[in-house]
C-alpha cells in the first residue's frame, strides 16, 4: 500500500515562493489501477516524481508498505519495487534495446523470447528493434514504447507511467491499453497512470483529478467522468469575471 500524508511541494521562483502541491493526502491500496488526470500544470507529474523520489517534497511523508520512504533515494525505491516511466524518456547511446531489457530485468535471466514478448506487448516487432541502439535514431513514440517495455520487464510491484499515450500511434495505443488491462487483471502490480485518454481512464479502479496542486476530485469512472465533462464545458473563470463586471 502506498500512503501520501500531507504532501507539499514549494519552490522559489523569481516572483517569490510558489506552492506546486498543497497538503495532498492519498492512499493507494495494492493491485489497484489508479489514474491521475486533470488540467495541464495541475501537479500530476510532480506528484508522481515525488512518489518515485525524483523530486523531494518540502513537507509531508510517504509510506510504502508501512515503511517511511520519504528520505529514500530513487535507487532504494527501485529496489523496493517502484518503477517510473518518464513523460519524455531518456535515450541511451551505445545501449541496445536488448541490453536495456536485460538491465531492467535485473537478476532475472531474460531469454530472447521473453524480450520479444515484452516488445510485442507495446506493439513493437522484436526483429526490428532488439539490436537497435536506444539513441536519437529512434522516434519519440518508439522510445516511449521501449521504455514501457523495460518497465514491464522489471515486473515491479508499483509501476508509474507518465502519459504513456504521448506520441503513440492509434494501433500501438490499442495494444498498450490491452497490456495495461492484462497487467491489472493478473493482479500482481499496482499501477499509477498519468493520462488524459478516455480509454485509459476507463480502465481505472479510481480516478484522481489533480488540479491547482490539490486533489480536486477522486472516485470511480462513473462518479468522476460527469465532473470532468462539466469542468471542460465551463468557460474561462477570468473571462467570466470580466463579463460579470460589464
Ligand atoms: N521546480 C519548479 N519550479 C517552478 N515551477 C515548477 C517546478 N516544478 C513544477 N513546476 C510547475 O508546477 C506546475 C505543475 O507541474 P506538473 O508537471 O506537475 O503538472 P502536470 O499536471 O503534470 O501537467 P501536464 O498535464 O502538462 O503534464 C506547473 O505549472 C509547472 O510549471
Amino acid at each position: 500500500m502506498l500512503e501520501l500524508k500531507d504532501i507539499c511541494y514549494r519552490v522559489s521562483t523569481p516572483e517569490g515562493e510558489t506552492d506546486i502541491l498543497n497538503h495532498i493526502d492519498l492512499t493507494i491500496p495494492d493491485h489497484k489501477l489508479v489514474v491521475f488526470t486533470g488540467p495541464n500544470g495541475g501537479g500530476k507529474t510532480t506528484l508522481a516524481k515525488i512518489i518515485m523520489g525524483l523530486v523531494r517534497p518540502t513537507g509531508g511523508q510517504i509510506l510504502y508498505n508501512g515503511r517511511d520512504i520519504t528520505d529514500l533515494s530513487i535507487t532504494d525505491r527501485a529496489r523496493l519495487g517502484i518503477s517510473y516511466g518518464f513523460q519524455q524518456p531518456p535515450r541511451f547511446k551505445g545501449i541496445t534495446v536488448h541490453d536495456l531489457l536485460l538491465l531492467s530485468a535485473g537478476s532475472e535471466k531474460l531469454s530472447k523470447d521473453r524480450c520479444c514478448q515484452y516488445l510485442t506487448r507495446v506493439g513493437l516487432c522484436a526483429n526490428d528493434y532488439l539490436d537497435r541502439e536506444v539513441d536519437v535514431s529512434l522516434s519519440g513514440g518508439e522510445v516511449k514504447r521501449i521504455e514501457i517495455a523495460t518497465i514491464l520487464a522489471r515486473n515491479s510491484q508499483l509501476m508509474i507511467f507518465d502519459e504513456p499515450e504521448a506520441g503513440i500511434d492509434l494501433w500501438s495505443f490499442a495494444r498498450l491499453t490491452e497490456t495495461f488491462e492484462q497487467i491489472h487483471n493478473e493482479g500482481r502490480s499496482t499501477m499509477i497512470i498519468i493520462s488524459h485518454q478516455e480509454r485509459i481512464i476507463q480502465l481505472a479502479d479510481e480516478i484522481i483529478v489533480v488540479s491547482g496542486g490539490a486533489i480536486a476530485h477522486r472516485g470511480t469512472t462513473e462518479e468522476i467522468f460527469p465532473l470532468i465533462l462539466a469542468d471542460t464545458l465551463g468557460s474561462c473563470p477570468v473571462l467570466e469575471k470580466k463579463e460579470a463586471k460589464l
